[in-house]
């Protein structure tokens, strides 16, 4: 079930790439280039680890929820989807 929401939120982060909207962030960070995204990427993923040492279970999901919503806006922006990095996975998988 949660992957086929996260099927569902990668398209419409290609829609909001494809077909920017005035009031989507999403299309407003494609809009503001690759490094931007990159950058929040970075800030998100250093917020999670913040949170893996504390103790508060609810903000530690929801930074791993936003940085997973970042990342996916990053590999979009580079041109790539989950299924191109699922793909190395499954290659590696033992
Ligand atoms: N899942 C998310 C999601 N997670 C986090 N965020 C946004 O990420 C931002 C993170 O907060 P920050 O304080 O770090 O950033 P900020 O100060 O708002 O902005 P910056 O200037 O730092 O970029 C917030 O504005 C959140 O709203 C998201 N924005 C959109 N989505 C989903 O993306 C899809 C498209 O949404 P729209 O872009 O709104 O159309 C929908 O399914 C949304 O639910």
């Amino acid at each position: 079930m949660s992957i086929k929401f996260l099927e569902s939120l990668e398209q419409t982060i290609k829609e909001r790439f494809d077909n920017p909207s005035e009031s989507s962030y999403t299309s407003s960070l494609f809009a503001k280039g690759i490094n931007k995204v990159a950058q929040k990427v970075g800030e998100e993923a250093v917020e999670l680890v913040i949170e893996a040492k504390d103790d508060n279970e609810d903000l530690f999901l929801n930074e791993a929820a936003d940085l997973m919503y970042h990342y996916i806006v990053l590999l979009r922006a580079k041109g790539y989807s989950l299924e191109d990095v699922t793909k190395i996975l499954e290659e590696r998988h033992k």
